[in-house]
């Protein structure tokens, strides 16, 4: 399968943080196009005027950029169909309302939600799915005249057409096909002049010429309507794709709304943006390789063809592996910025790299990287329960004589433990453990080679001496 100018695009809606859900669709659109060479596109969805904040419009392409999903065209960047906020596209959708007025598609309605909800009531009542009743479209135009001198906001309602089947071939679940008279008629304007998703949506996909549309399944009764709309407009109908939704570990769909999973959050924390796309490119995909890719690898081996049907769950532990591989990955540069201020603080500069070098095998977070940096640099060392037990074990006159193989063989790590050894006549962990828990207060962690040689000797004699 080749395909040539493929356009696709991620459509939020600032009303909160990314999840990792939203992220996913995103990535997922940014893989497709570099795939075949194509353009992702960044549209923000900012016509809920009540929902939507300037402030989350500002968190999402940051965190889009933090991730390196970055839009070909969209906000900050312009484009041919700017601009890309929809709240600016008013005088567009104008022009389209007008057209499906002028072939009577389109109908004011002045049904109040009460109205609106009574009737849904009842409907559910008489076991019947809730569609709208079609008041509205009985109005005669003297009706639709007097309410309107009255100084009623009507919505606009799209006629759907009776008796017909959409049928589209969506991306991931195949062949689908919906009854027109299922579908009630549905507004695309509010009655406060604002569009309705399905609206703006569908004209601006068509109007920004995407081509491939991947959104969640949450998405997909919708998409009939939309299919419709674009017919009755003469528009050309993008391919779509649901993916099926990323469910937290209550079972629900993350969601934007109740704060789930933001990517803020994860990186605040200290996931690194390649750990989060190796996750999640494997969350409801799979690839062939299950080593960790770059996002060049991850689009070359992307496609609609291996999307799975069923609902991803979020597992920590996954994230988990990926991070440790991150953290194995990064340069050291990446992680001595990621460590911290806490950190960057007490590492003495000439032994940065050394520190990295030395907590790398043993850090997934820069809390970690804080914990060993204190350990090893702070001036009082709290020693753990296990430490204290491990140094009373071996008893003073081991720390003497540890203290005499290190004046001798300074940080020589086969030499000093050789020595040690020698003296003591202890091997395997009675040798290393003692040594381990007077340096560091832990019975754990980097390799103890290492770590004598990062530790400034002052330091090392003080820490033996203590144990004396
Ligand atoms: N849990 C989820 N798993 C996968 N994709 C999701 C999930 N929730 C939303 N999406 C997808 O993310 C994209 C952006 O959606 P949108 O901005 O409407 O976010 P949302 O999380 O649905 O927001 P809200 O909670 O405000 O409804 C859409 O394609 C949507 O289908």
């Amino acid at each position: 399968m080749t395909i040539a100018n493929i356009k696709t695009r991620f459509a939020p809606s600032p009303t909160g943080f990314l999840h990792l859900g939203n992220v996913r669709t995103a990535l997922f659109s940014a893989l497709l196009a570099r795939r075949w060479q194509g353009i992702f596109l960044l549209r923000i969805e900012d016509t809920d005027r009540e929902r939507s904040r300037a402030e989350y419009v500002d968190a999402l392409l940051d965190d889009l950029r933090w991730l390196g999903l970055q839009w070909q065209e969209g906000p900050e960047r312009g484009g041919p169909q700017a601009p890309y906020a929809q709240s600016e596209r008013e005088a567009i959708y104008e022009e389209y309302y007008g057209q499906l007025e002028d072939t009577g598609r389109i109908y004011p309605c002045f049904c109040t939600p009460t109205e609106l909800t009574v009737s849904r009531k009842a409907q559910l009542a008489a076991g019947r799915p809730p569609r709208y009743s079609g008041t509205c479209a009985r109005l005669s135009p003297a009706d639709r005249r007097a309410r309107l001198e009255r100084g009623l906001s009507p919505s606009l309602r799209f006629q759907v057409p009776n008796g017909q089947t959409v049928e589209f071939t969506d991306l991931v679940r195949g062949p689908q096909r919906f009854a027109s008279d299922d579908i009630g008629d549905f507004v695309i304007r509010r009655a406060d002049g604002t569009p309705q998703f399905f609206f703006a949506n569908a004209v601006d996909d068509a109007l920004m010429g995407v081509t491939h549309v991947l959104r969640g399944e949450d998405h997909l009764t919708n998409t009939p309507r939309q299919v419709l709309l674009l017919e009755a407009l003469g528009l050309p109908v993008p391919h779509y794709g649901h993916l099926a939704l990323i469910v937290g570990s209550d079972g629900g769909p993350l969601s934007k709304r109740s704060g789930d999973l933001s990517v803020r959050e994860l990186r605040a924390q200290g996931y690194l943006p390649e750990v989060l796309l190796n996750y999640l490119a494997r969350l409801g995909h799979s690839y062939e390789q299950d080593t960790w890719l770059n996002v060049n690898e991850l689009a070359a081996g992307f496609s609609p063809d291996h999307l799975g049907r069923a609902p991803a769950r979020f597992d920590e532990a996954h994230l988990l592996h990926w991070q440790a591989e991150g953290v194995q990955r990064a340069t050291y540069e990446q992680l001595w910025d990621w460590v911290g201020t806490g950190v960057r603080d007490q590492v003495p500069e000439e032994v940065t790299e050394a520190f990295i070098a030395t907590v790398r095998p043993n850090i997934r977070f820069p809390a970690d990287a804080l914990f060993w940096a204190e350990r090893f640099f702070g001036v009082e060392l709290a020693r753990s329960v296990e430490s204290e037990t491990a140094i009373t074990a071996a008893g003073s006159g081991f720390f003497g004589h540890a203290l005499a193989a290190y004046d001798q063989y300074g940080a020589d790590y086969p030499a000093l433990t050789a020595n040690l050894r020698e003296r003591t006549g202890l091997k395997g962990k009675p040798l290393f453990m003692p040594l381990r828990a007077a340096l560091t207060g832990e019975t754990h962690g980097p390799e103890l080679a290492r770590i004598l040689a990062l530790l400034p000797a002052e330091t090392i004699r003080r820490r033996l001496q203590a144990c004396c």
